[in-house]
């Protein structure tokens, strides 16, 4: 592909391949342990992303803050970068061409953190677009933030829109560009050159924007360190001394994390839920056991624990998750985590094939609403998991014909992370589906229809061993057939989420 973008704005952080998962994870995080970030900026929705398995059902990301999004590069899709106001000129075509090795995004810079405006691949492939005088832009390699810089003077490769009639071979605006800029012909257009050496730098502690002194100047370094270490890590270090960080291994260890705190040991699985099928103070909520050991508690199954309790979400809640799932960067098609391709471990976002629904994160401002924090509070409450074990709630949204195959939502491999296993999915549906959109245990051979403010729980571990994973706890979506289907989650980790995620943790 030589222009599309679609799949060229995210960055995911690096999940570690699971060689022998067959595992669709749908994994994600926050922050950017290797991984060079998430999508955005600190004051973009800051985050995320991550996931599993080599052929991982990715979920992406997660959080952080959502507050305002306008240099979101997920939302922009153009090819033509802004005419900024006032702007007279007519717009200059321009070609990119890369020469280089690398499959390369170029991003218009807006001041900020950039967008994304087209992809070219290796070796001769051409990104077109529309532009005007004095913008500038900058090339990083594919579906990430990582630079592709001249291995002479390590600056990052970018250039700027030249003034046709200051004449062409002087370069313009001299020194900014470092591509040999051509008069491509006579008609207001222009070509540039990424050459055949463009490389991503031998120094990881880079800043990869212009604004991260800025952003360390607010404090952005500490308020957000996992996004600006890998992002604006000179800046950080000036600030902070955090540059050591930048290793993922230093930045992500366990007991840096306080990851050592685990939300369940041997039998509380088991405790957990009988008590929802037996203590009354749970009745309000109307539990009831789809699948238990043994088939307890009137369970139509005899299995591993499948918990439903179908009043737990109110109407006036719904509308709330619904109203957050707005915010930030809104419902985006889901994305499984793709090749790795940069120094310090980033990795493509691709949307996926696995998942054909949308997902959004209630980032910051979507868990500030109270409606939004009472489900939180409610889940905590009868779970006795502290919301820092939490991932940000993601809300889905299934069209017609929509569906999310078969996966799990943990593995193996995930209990040496910093945040071990997601031992508990708590899913709420939040409409009636026509028809269709059912919630299927593949395994088990058990269907779950969705229901307004129902609840279904299910754990992806182990009772006797919280961090081995339950392989019978493989599950899909299936195909909606009539209507439109919406439902939120909260993935729970066996440790702390919410400070691994800060400081960048990839799932
Ligand atoms: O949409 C559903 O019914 C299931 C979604 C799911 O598997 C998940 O969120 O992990
Ligand atoms: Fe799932």
């Amino acid at each position: 592909s030589t222009t599309g973008t679609t799949d060229a704005t995210g960055v995911t952080s690096a999940a570690k391949n699971d060689a022998n998962s067959i595992v669709d994870l749908d994994a994600v995080v926050v922050g950017s342990c290797d991984d060079g970030g998430g999508t955005d900026s600190p004051d973009g929705e800051c985050v995320v992303v991550a996931a599993g398995g080599g052929d991982g059902n990715a979920a992406p990301k997660t959080i952080v803050d959502d507050v305002d999004d306008d240099d979101d590069d997920d939302d922009d899709k153009s090819k033509t970068a802004p005419r900024r106001r006032g702007e007279r000129n007519s717009p200059v075509d321009i070609s990119i061409r890369n020469d280089s090795d690398h499959r390369i995004d170029v991003h218009y810079d807006d001041g900020r953190f950039g967008n994304v405006v087209g992809t070219a691949d290796a070796n001769g492939g051409i990104v077109r677009i529309s532009s005007f005088e004095t913008h500038r832009f900058f090339i990083t390699m594919h579906g990430v933030r990582e630079g592709l810089v001249d291995p002479e003077t390590d600056e990052q490769h970018s250039f700027v829109v030249r003034h046709r009639h200051r004449g062409w071979g002087g370069g313009g605006n001299g020194g900014e560009e470092d591509f040999e800029g051509e008069d491509h012909d006579k008609h207001n257009e222009q070509l540039f050159v990424v050459p055949a050496n463009a490389s991503p730098s031998k120094n990881k502690c880079k800043d990869r924007y212009p604004v991260c002194v800025q952003e360390a100047e607010r404090g952005e370094c500490t308020r957000n360190p996992g996004w600006m270490i890998v992002n604006c890590c000179r800046s950080c270090d000036d600030r902070e001394g955090y540059g050591y960080l930048i290793d993922s291994d230093v930045r992500c260890a366990p007991d840096r994390l306080n990851a050592t705190t685990p939300a369940w040991h041997a039998g509380d699985l088991d405790d957990l839920f009988a008590r929802w099928a037996t203590d009354e103070r749970y009745k309000i909520y109307g539990p009831r056991a789809i699948s238990s050991p043994g088939g307890v508690h009137d369970a139509e199954h005899d299995g591993p624990w499948i918990f439903a309790f179908d009043d737990f979400v109110n109407d006036d809640e719904i509308e709330q998750i619904l109203r957050g799932a707005a915010y930030g960067h809104g419902y985006q098609r889901s994305t499984d985590q793709g090749q790795i391709v940069g120094a310090s471990g980033e990795a493509v976002k691709v949307t996926s094939s696995t998942r054909t629904s949308s997902n959004a994160w209630c980032g910051k401002r979507c868990e500030d609403l109270p409606g939004v924090m009472s489900v939180t509070a409610r889940i905590e409450e009868v779970t006795g998991i502290p919301q820092n074990h939490y991932e940000s709630f993601q809300i889905l949204r299934y069209e017609e014909g929509q569906f999310y195959r078969r996966h799990h939502d943990s593995s193996e491999h995930k209990k040496n992370d910093s945040t071990g296993h997601r031992i508990l999915t708590f899913f709420l549906y939040l409409n009636d589906v026509e028809n269709g959109g059912e919630t299927r245990f593949t395994t088990l051979d058990i269907d779950v229809k969705p229901k307004k403010g129902r609840a279904l729980v299910w754990s992806s571990v182990m009772n006797d061993d919280p961090n081995r994973s339950d392989a019978r706890m493989y599950h899909e979506a299936k195909e909606v057939l009539k209507g439109i289907k919406y439902a939120a989650n909260h993935w729970i980790h066996q440790f702390d989420f919410r400070n691994a995620n800060l400081w960048g943790w990839q799932v």
